[in-house]
């Protein structure tokens, strides 16, 4: 069988979506995906983000992951997106990558990827659904195949039973929240296996 190709593109602040993503990229290239860990670049002012001690940290602790280009995307057979929770949305900094990719959208070349989600926010009813909808419904326009962990697995219940997408109150990943993402990861790289076939 070929090996399915896996394009990780995540956004995150404070570290808890960068946790999640590294995750996502032990689990699926365990199952036998080649992975692309990619972040979406920064968009708020340097003086902004400067401003905060954490998000300046956060940013220096991923620079050595590469930003996410539209070859990332031509290059996949399927994606998982991280993102936090921003008012019961993506962050505008993940909405801003979306948004550049009009003409791959317009050629056809992100239809008949899987796709999946996960997002953190600091509550747990503060919009994780909503977050999750809002990326599935870009999804929908892409014309990808949406991979929703559903309830296939105990590690989606133990991690608070969301079967749009892994999500978290913010904060450390506990082994719980990881075999969720490892759940979540491994099933996009089977189903993309069996979709390239
Ligand atoms: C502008 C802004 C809006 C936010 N909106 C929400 C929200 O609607 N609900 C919520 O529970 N948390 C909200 N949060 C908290 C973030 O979701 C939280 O910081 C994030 O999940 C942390 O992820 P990260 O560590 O990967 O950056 C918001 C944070 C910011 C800065």
């Amino acid at each position: 069988m070929a090996q399915p190709k896996i394009t990780i593109v995540f956004y995150s602040t404070y570290g808890t979506n960068h946790a999640m993503a590294q995750e996502v990229q032990k689990a699926a290239t365990a199952a036998g995906a080649e992975v692309r860990l990619r972040r979406v670049p920064e968009t708020a002012p340097k003086e902004v983000v400067e401003g905060q001690d954490a998000w300046k940290e956060q940013l220096e602790k991923m620079s050595d992951i590469p930003e996410v280009s539209h070859d990332d995307m031509t290059w996949a057979d399927g994606y998982f997106f991280l993102t936090p929770t921003r008012y019961g949305n993506a962050t505008s900094q993940m909405r801003a990558f979306i948004d550049t990719l009009g003409p791959l959208w317009m050629e056809g070349k992100l239809a008949d990827k899987t796709v999946t989600a996960a997002t953190s926010a600091n509550t747990v009813h503060g919009g994780h659904e909503t977050t999750l909808w809002s990326l599935h419904v870009t999804f929908m326009h892409w014309g990808c195949i949406l991979v929703a962990p559903g309830y296939t697995d105990q590690s989606i219940f133990d991690a608070g039973g969301n079967p749009y997408g892994f999500s978290k109150a913010a904060g450390e990943l506990s082994d719980t929240d990881k075999a969720a993402l490892a759940h979540q990861a491994t099933r996009l790289v089977q189903k993309t296996e069996k979709l390239i076939a």
